[in-house]
């Protein structure tokens, strides 16, 4: 077993302001992404990780390869190629409203394939992550997503999916279709409410976004509704969580992924499904209180410890 948990997407480079983007000038790096969140968290959450992407060869996509290792995810699967990484510039309004530009059309990341796929060799994996937006890049990756949780659900792994629908990248309507085409083959499926439910599945409602999910094919649904909570739907039997309070809230960008990656590795290492919900809750809150997508990557005991009330932060 070579992986706990293969993250498949398309990393980022942030230039995140705390100003609004009309004004902003100036920026700070940073190496975030969907992908990339989900996959450091997964990391500190104690699972052997590996980001399955391309990249480009430039200074700046060095520096991010350098940041996944230095982060404790495995760059074995990431492909290097002479096009450029994609970017993202962060700004934020007085009242907290983030605003989001992206520099990734045609980005190396959208050439993934399901013959990267075949090449990194999933079967044996015990988790596979992947988003709406890994789905949205190209029709390549939705090939290749598609490809990857065929072969990880055979093989008796977890199949994690986050919607992360995004308008700027694809339509409610390719969204939704996207899903309908890889339910069959996720054993978890975690949009948040409103925003994927809206889009996905026309509900607002947890429930309704769970028999959605149900209906489609997939047996577990988490919807995650902010700070409002967490419906945990197996096959139709609810559970409610509340969230763990955030102690500092500077930037909720990435919370959601780093639920969903923690998430993910605590299901690839065994934990139950709640138990590993209320950590991703844990690692959520304090992912809040960092500015980007990866301000803050709370540590498996740091988590641990929010969870149960002694706070390290
Ligand atoms: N204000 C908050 N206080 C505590 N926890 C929060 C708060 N907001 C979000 N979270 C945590 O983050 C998780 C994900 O939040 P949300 O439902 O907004 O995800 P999302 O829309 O997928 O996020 P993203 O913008 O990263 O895609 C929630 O389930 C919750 O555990
Ligand atoms: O929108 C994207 O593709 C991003 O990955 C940017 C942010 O990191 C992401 O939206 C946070 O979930």
């Amino acid at each position: 077993m070579r992986y706990d948990v293969v993250v498949i997407g398309e990393p980022l480079i942030e230039f995140v302001a705390d100003e609004p983007l009309s004004a902003a000038t100036a920026f700070t790096l940073g190496f975030a992404g969907d992908a990339l969140n989900a996959a450091v968290a997964a990391a500190a959450a104690g699972a052997r990780t590996a980001l399955l992407t391309r990249l480009g060869s430039d200074e700046l996509s060095d520096r991010l390869v350098a940041y996944l290792s230095v982060h404790g995810v495995s760059t074995d699967l990431v492909l290097r190629e002479s096009g450029q990484s994609g970017a993202y510039v962060l700004g934020a309004d007085p009242d907290g409203t983030r605003a989001f530009a992206y520099l990734r059309a045609g980005s190396a990341a959208t050439r993934l394939t399901p013959a990267d796929v075949d090449a990194a060799g999933l079967g044996d994996t015990r988790a596979v992550l992947f988003s709406g937006i890994t789905a949205a890049l190209s029709e390549s990756c939705l090939l290749a997503v598609r490809r990857a949780a065929r072969v990880v659900r055979e093989s008796g792994g977890h199949v994690v999916y986050d919607p992360n629908f995004r308008a700027r990248l694809t339509t409610a309507e390719a969204a939704s279709a996207a899903f309908t085409q890889l339910a069959p083959d996720l054993t978890v499926a975690l949009p948040s409410a409103p925003s994927d439910t809206a889009a996905l599945f026309g509900c607002t409602s947890a429930v309704e976004a769970a028999r959605a999910v149900h209906e489609r094919g997939t047996p577990i649904a988490v919807v995650t509704q902010g700070h409002r909570g967490v419906a945990v739907s197996e096959r139709g039997h609810l559970t409610e969580l509340p969230v763990v309070p955030a102690p500092h809230i500077v930037d909720a960008t990435g919370a959601g992924d780093s639920f969903a990656g923690t998430l993910t590795a605590r299901l690839a290492l065994g934990d139950d499904l709640l138990g590993a919900v209320r950590l991703g809750t844990a690692a959520a809150s304090l992912a809040l209180g960092g500015r980007g997508g990866t301000g803050h990557v709370a540590s498996l005991a740091e988590s641990r410890a929010h969870l149960s009330g002694h706070a390290t932060v």
